[in-house]
Parts: C-alpha cells; sequence; structure tokens
C-alpha cells in the first residue's frame, strides 16, 4: 500500500487496517488519522510515537495492559490477535516444553506483580533465550526506568506491524531500521 492509498482511507477503512499496530488500541489509529495527509510511512509511526510519549503514565501503562503474556493464556486458548500469534510463533513460543512454559509462565507473574503490567518485548527480534534473559534482567529495573523500556518495546513492535502492513512483504520486516533504544 503506498501513503497516497493510506491518505484516501476513510476513518472506519484507516482503523480497520492500522487498528492493531499498537496491539488491541485501536485509539491510536482512530487518533492519529487526524493527522493526515502523511508525507511517508515514517510519518504516520512519528504520529503514532508522539501520540504514545504524550500519554501520562497511566496511560503509558494501559497500553501495555492491553498486551498478552508472552508464551501465557491468550496463547493457550487460541485467543491471540494474528499479529501476535505470529510474533510469538516467530520467537518459537508456541512450541515451548511443558517446563519452559511454567518458567515463562512464573516469571511473567513475578513481573506482573512487581510491575502491574505485563513484561513486553518485541518477539521478532528476539529469539527464547533472549527473551528469557531480558525477562530476568528487566525485573530488577526501577519501575519508572520499566515503562520507559517497555514502551520502547511497544514501539518497535508497532514498527514492524505498520512496515508489514505497508510493504506486504511477508512475515519478517527485519530489514527496516527500528526505533533505537
Ligand atoms: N507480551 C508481549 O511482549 N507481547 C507482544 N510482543 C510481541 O512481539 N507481540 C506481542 O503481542
Amino acid at each position: 500500500m503506498d501513503i497516497s492509498a493510506v491518505n484516501s482511507l476513510s476513518y472506519e477503512e484507516f482503523v480497520e487496517i492500522f487498528g492493531n499496530v499498537v496491539e488491541k488500541c485501536p485509539l491510536v489509529a482512530a487518533t492519529v488519522w487526524s493527522q493526515r495527509p502523511f508525507s511517508s510511512i515514517s510519518d504516520i509511526e512519528t504520529a503514532i510515537t508522539d501520540f504514545i510519549d504524550g500519554l501520562p503514565n497511566a496511560g503509558k501503562e494501559g497500553i501495555l495492559r492491553c498486551h498478552p503474556d508472552l508464551a501465557g493464556w491468550d496463547l493457550q486458548r487460541g485467543m491471540l490477535t494474528p499479529e501476535s500469534q505470529a510474533e510469538q510463533s516467530h520467537a518459537g513460543l508456541t512450541q515451548l516444553e511443558p517446563a519452559e512454559a511454567a518458567h515463562i509462565s512464573a516469571l511473567n507473574t513475578q513481573y506482573k506483580q512487581h510491575f502491574g503490567f505485563p513484561f513486553i518485548i518485541c518477539a521478532r527480534m528476539n529469539d527464547k533465550p533472549t527473551i528469557l534473559l531480558q525477562l530476568h534482567q528487566r525485573l530488577s529495573n526501577k519501575p519508572a526506568h520499566e515503562l520507559v523500556r517497555a514502551i520502547q518495546e511497544v514501539k518497535r513492535i508497532c514498527h514492524l506491524r505498520l512496515h508489514g502492513l505497508m510493504c506486504h512483504s511477508g512475515p519478517s520486516h527485519l530489514n527496516s531500521t527500528p526505533p533505537k533504544l
């Protein structure tokens, strides 16, 4: 899809197509639609990241809470969004041994109890070992720092989903440049 096609979308169509670039947060797409015409895909991404950055911390935490756990209950019930399903599968999280699943579940629970939102990482840019390592390491972050860190991961996920929609280039979009951490 090129940018002129995006700019000609009604808000209903725009939300239909871009409503899940931030997981289960169609409000983000519905908001940035007002900023058309976009000059490029990066322009859309900037509008989205500016919107997220402008939220109070409680709003940022709300965005985080819309994300499913990695290898969690939604995955087990087949209730993930197609995007999340593909991302978690890419990282090998849909094929865990029972002991691995129990280990990640225990860490996810510990993380959520500590920070009040789920552990979030861009699964397409990681694999099982790095996800586990990050989960361990980030548990010891200060809450304010971890909120920033988790939002950075949301932006990375958003970046890849946006490029996926614009490029129709298959499951992996790692060739594009992700936001800097
Ligand atoms: N919890 C979490 O990180 N979930 C997300 N990560 C990702 O790449 N896709 C998701 O749904």
